[in-house]
């Protein structure tokens, strides 16, 4: 399959270009590197370009003839986007419809787009599946909620076939240690704290210890980058099945605190990692844990890393090394 990638040069998406291409696909990467590397995708055709460019993106789909498209573009910090909601619809919203529009021209008709757990706000139950209400707290949630709206419709309009996958908290890196996550500012958790077991960036903080949870930190479920990467192929291939639109959660349907993922990283470095209390950052449900049920059955996908300390071993083996 010949596979444009959106966002592909950020982090999850470097690992699914690295993914086609283990699976012999021609993945070409579109991209405005706003937060991606040139780096991570050294090895494929990279198109410098924004999804908000029609004209190019016009281009783009006339120069090339693609199987299927996966859309990982967005802004995608949570505690920004609430300070910044006109961003964040018009990156993620706006942007995501100049795609659907130049995919209906070309006549594209399979997208896998990344949705998020943000799209489900507070939880009502521990283990959150597919029927779980959406009620997205913050605009980041709130836009990718509505791009999931906006894919049911076009399903019965234009015959657009879509997977939304809901990824859960992605984390470590690529076993090559050539490719990991690199953002800036860095705001997840376990990049910063290996970066903080490096001496890099600001002391650790662990926002918030009084939640109702086991060590009073909040409890999310990490599932590996590469794991999440396997799932577009399968979603793809679901596609050739089925039309309309559909929606999975991507997690491993266990759950980790901070203090748990801070003691893994310790097990992992040998280093002892020291953090200081803060308070809680605004918009953060205490527990995220996703039922990975529907995604076992309709898709065949089952997360193949599931040890926490292989996961953070992973992303530290990227850290200690990192090249960008
Ligand atoms: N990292 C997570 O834990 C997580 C969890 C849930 C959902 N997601 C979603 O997964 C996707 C990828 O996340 P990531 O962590 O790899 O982020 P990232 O920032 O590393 O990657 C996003 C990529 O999209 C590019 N991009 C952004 N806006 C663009 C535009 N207008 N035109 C062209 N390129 C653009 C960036 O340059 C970057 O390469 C995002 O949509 C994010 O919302 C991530
Ligand atoms: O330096 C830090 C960073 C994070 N945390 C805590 O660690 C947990 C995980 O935080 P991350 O920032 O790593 O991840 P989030 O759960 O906030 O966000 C992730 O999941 C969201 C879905 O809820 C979005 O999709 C988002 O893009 C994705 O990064 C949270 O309780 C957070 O408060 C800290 O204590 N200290």
């Amino acid at each position: 399959m010949k596979v444009l990638v959106c966002g592909g040069a950020g982090y999850i998406g470097s690992h699914m270009v690295r993914c086609l291409l283990a699976h012999h696909h021609e993945p070409v990467v579109y991209d405005n590197l706003s937060t991606g590397h040139r780096e991570a995708v050294a090895d494929v055709p990279l198109i410098v370009g924004d999804i908000r460019d029609s004209e190019t993106l016009r281009t783009v789909f006339d120069q090339h003839c693609f199987d299927a498209a996966i859309h990982l573009c967005a802004h995608s910090l949570v505690g920004e986007s609430m300070n910044k909601p006109y961003e964040y619809y018009q990156n993620n919203v706006f942007g995501t419809l100049c795609l659907l529009e130049a995919m209906h021209e070309a006549d594209v008709t399979k997208l896998v787009f990344s949705s998020t757990a943000a799209v489900f706000g507070h939880p009502l139950a521990p283990l959150i599946d597919e029927e779980h209400a959406a009620r997205p707290i913050n605009p980041y949630g709130a836009s990718k909620w509505m791009v999931e709206r906006i894919l049911a419709d076009a399903a019965p309009a234009y015959g657009l076939r879509s997977v939304s996958l809901r990824y859960f908290n992605a984390a470590g890196a690529d076993p090559s240690g050539e490719i990991g996550e690199s953002h800036h500012p860095e705001t997840h958790l376990i990049p910063n704290i290996l970066r903080s077991a490096l001496g890099k960036g600001s002391a650790l903080k662990i926002f918030g210890d009084d939640y109702p949870t086991k060590d009073g930190t909040c409890v999310r479920d990490y599932i590996h980058v590469n794991d999440l990467a396997e799932a577009h192929l399968r979603a793809i291939r679901f596609l050739d099945q089925h039309d309309g639109a559909h929606c999975f959660n991507l997690g491993s349907s266990s759950g980790f605190t901070v203090l748990e993922i801070i003691e893994a990283a310790r097990r992992v470095t040998g280093m002892d990692i020291s953090f200081e209390r803060a308070s809680r950052r605004a918009g953060d449900p205490p527990v995220l844990v996703a039922s990975n049920v529907k995604a076992r059955v309709q898709l065949g996908w089952r997360p193949a890393i599931t040890n926490i300390d292989d996961i953070v071993r992973s992303a530290w083996l990227w850290h200690s090394q990192a090249r960008y």
